[in-house]
């Protein structure tokens, strides 16, 4: 592989010996992995079940390294959001991050939601995740990857992470800051980046991802973690910013990740004080090398922020305004195990949402979901949302029509077609999943099931 020369020469003087090992990797196969949705199944059931064979990522308790001949977005286990696709060092940073049900969580560079639905399922429903990409159309990626994996708690938002901390100071547990960078890690990977690498450098992306950190650092409470990273190796986008965020706050520490998670991994190799301002912390940090690791090139640094100064003040949102939620919509949530009160839901042009709570007021900012969909109330009628499908997992509704995973009845269904059924429940909605796992709703009279999974994430 031809690499700009200046990369090249400065990535000989980084790794001294050790080049040659990584030159070589430059002509070895990427490595594709899968992660599992443990909101839905736990890593054991799935290798029990996985259609394709698969291998465990040493270092990811729910990832697993799949053979490229294999097609994993073609199964409806994958539309049943079952795992996410992703490159396997790409899983570690949302494992590193300590978040446990309950935390207030920001991911500001989230789209696609690679690591956001990771986030998302820690959660376990409980507390809030505020995914959010400057990016509009990215951030429609997101919202459906958050939705299939059937994340109850979300928020989406497409803003400048400036525009977040009016809105946010001081609110989060949790902040991930997987940055925009010139991506020197994923050349192997995606060759056609080293035409951006060398249109922006690595000047352009490190001023934004000191902007960037700065903003998270504020939006985090004392004594909370911000976990950054990259998926380059340039000594100025990693060491170099995360030195810049402890010279502008002081009370920031870099903590080492393994420790707080009990994990640990000897591919692994420590940050590099002097590529950075020289202290002795930076060894915390993380770095993948693809010479040392079966994937491709990452830095993580997680950072605790000192330790509280007194409570800090959230501004819970105010009146929702009058609910009006029709009959039938009531009748239909009753029956959905989902924590469902007058003071979470919110009602916007027929729409109805089930929103986290201890959400601050969030008008003013560009949003594409906040909370989570549960349906729409039509001319006094009720029509649960494609999101809802998604975030009831195995066994948490009773009507249902269940497809075999393997069937070519399982394939019409998600082409959006029309499907014969029967159901010992009467007429009406009814969630179609595939081997218990759901993949969305059908509407059910006289043995004809009416498809009404959502037509923009049909199988194609
Ligand atoms: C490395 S990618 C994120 C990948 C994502 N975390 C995942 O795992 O799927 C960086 C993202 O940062 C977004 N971005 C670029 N500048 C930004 C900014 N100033 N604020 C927030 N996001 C930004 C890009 O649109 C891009 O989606």
């Amino acid at each position: 592989m031809k690499l700009p020369q200046t990369f090249e020469t400065r990535m000989k003087e980084m790794l001294g010996e050790e080049y040659k090992d990584y030159e070589k990797t430059l002509e070895e196969k990427h490595y594709s992995g899968i992660r599992v949705n443990t909101l839905k199944i736990s890593p054991e059931e799935f290798e029990k079940i996985a259609p394709f064979s698969i291998t465990r990522i040493p270092w990811i308790k729910n990832g697993y390294y799949y053979n490229q001949n294999e097609q994993p977005a073609r199964h409806p286990y994958y539309f049943a959001g079952l795992y996410y696709i992703q490159e396997p060092s790409a899983m570690t940073p949302a494992s590193l991050l300590p978040v446990t049900p309950g935390d207030k969580v920001l991911d500001i560079c989230a789209a696609p939601g690679g690591k956001s639905t990771e986030l998302g399922a820690k959660l376990c429903g409980k507390g809030v995740l505020v995914s959010n990409d400057i990016s509009n159309s990215r951030a429609k990626a997101l919202l459906k990857n958050i939705e299939l994996f059937g994340i109850r708690n979300p928020v989406i938002a497409s803003e400048a992470p400036g525009k977040l901390v009016d809105y946010f100071t001081e609110y989060f547990d949790k902040i991930l800051v997987d940055a925009p960078c010139s991506g020197e890690g994923m050349f192997r990977k995606s060759p056609a980046i080293m035409k951006n690498w060398e249109q922006y450098g690595v000047e352009y992306y490190n001023k934004l991802q000191k902007e960037i950190i700065l903003q998270a650092a504020r939006m985090l409470k004392p004594g909370g973690y911000l976990l950054y990273s990259t998926c380059t190796f340039s000594k100025e986008e990693n060491e170099g910013t995360i030195s810049y965020l402890l010279e502008q706050y002081p009370e920031f520490q870099v903590v080492d990740p393994l420790t707080d998670n009990s994990v640990s991994y000897e591919g692994f190799s420590h940050g590099r004080p002097e590529w950075g301002n020289g202290r002795e912390e930076l060894k915390n940090c993380i770095r993948l090398w693809p010479h040392k690791i079966k994937g491709e090139g990452h830095f993580i640094a997680l950072l605790r922020k000192g330790e509280p100064k007194g409570d800090s003040l959230i501004a819970v949102s105010g009146n929702l305004g009058k609910l009006k939620i029709t009959k039938e919509a009531e009748d239909f949530l009753s029956e959905i195990p989902l924590p469902i009160n007058e003071e979470n839901l919110l009602v916007k042009e027929d729409r109805l949402y089930l929103l986290p709570s201890e959400l601050p007021e969030l008008k003013g900012l560009r949003l594409l979901r906040q909370g989570l969909l549960l349906g729409e109330m039509k001319k006094g009628r009720f029509e649960p949302s494609q999101a809802l499908a998604s975030a009831l997992y195995k066994g948490d509704y009773h009507k249902v029509i269940d497809l075999p995973g393997n069937s070519a009845e399982v394939i019409k269904y998600l082409k959006c077609e029309t499907i014969e059924a029967n159901s010992t429940k009467g007429d009406g909605y009814h969630l179609v999943t595939a081997d218990s796992y759901s993949l969305g709703w059908g509407k059910l009279a006289k043995g004809s099931l009416k498809n009404k999974y959502l037509p923009g994430w049909r199988w194609m």
